[in-house]
């Protein structure tokens, strides 16, 4: 498994709003999250980032193995295109950006400054940041938001290509992303949910 947790529970402002989670997600496997705003999809994916502790439970990962596109795009505004994604690649050490480039159709873009681009050009930016990590885990908090139909598609044909090497996906989401091979999870801010790894199919719609 590339991500485990059990009886994990999540907090945010102090208040509890997930526990009970127990879940793993294997190599070449995609995870959606879904659920309404409030729900605690955010936090979920905050803290299998390890950006915030459990209140209760584990996350089993490995620190290595993860690269997290929150809603901020954190991208570097006065540098190119090019340039972020190669201080990328530099950071991680992860492959050159011509694939990344390719795979988020940024080619005619590769000169202009991030903090000139469209809301969705910058989206497809940090998504490409997602190809320059080399990582195989990827936590991905609405990463449709501000992109178009024909954008929507590229992305889920990166994820499918990341699955079909080997990597892994979490994705909360409110759209539908075209990946039917996805398992869902949708969280119910009413009520905890116990997901035990032996119902795993039962428990995923
Ligand atoms: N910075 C914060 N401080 C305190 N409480 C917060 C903070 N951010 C979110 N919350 C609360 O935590 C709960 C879970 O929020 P979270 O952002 O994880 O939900 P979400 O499912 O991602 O929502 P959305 O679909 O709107 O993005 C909500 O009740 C929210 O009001």
């Amino acid at each position: 498994m590339i991500l485990e947790t059990t009886d994990l529970s999540v907090a945010r402002g102090g208040v509890t709003v997930l526990a009970g989670l127990g879940f793993a997600v294997g190599a070449g496997q995609a995870l959606v999250l879904r659920g309404p705003n409030g729900s605690g999809k955010t936090t979920l994916l905050r803290t299998l980032a390890g950006l915030q502790p459990p209140v209760a439970g584990r996350v089993m990962l490995s620190p290595d193995a993860v690269a997290y596109a929150a809603h901020a795009d954190g991208l570097k505004s006065t540098l190119t295109v090019a340039e972020n994604l190669a201080f990328w690649a530099s950071i991680y050490g992860g492959p050159p950006p011509e694939r990344a480039i390719a795979a988020l159709d940024l080619a005619g873009l590769i000169r202009r400054r991030a903090g000139e681009l469209s809301a969705g050009q910058k989206r497809r930016l940090g998504l490409a940041r997602l190809l320059v990590t080399g990582r195989p885990l990827w936590l991905l908090d609405e990463p449709t938001v501000s992109l178009d139909v024909a954008s929507v598609a590229l992305f889920a044909a990166v994820v499918r290509e990341h699955l079909r090497q080997g990597g892994a996906a979490v994705i909360a989401t409110h759209v539908d992303l075209g990946l039917p091979e996805a398992r869902i999870l949708d969280l119910d801010p009413y009520r905890t949910r116990v997901l035990a790894r032996d119902g795993f199919d039962e428990a995923f719609a």
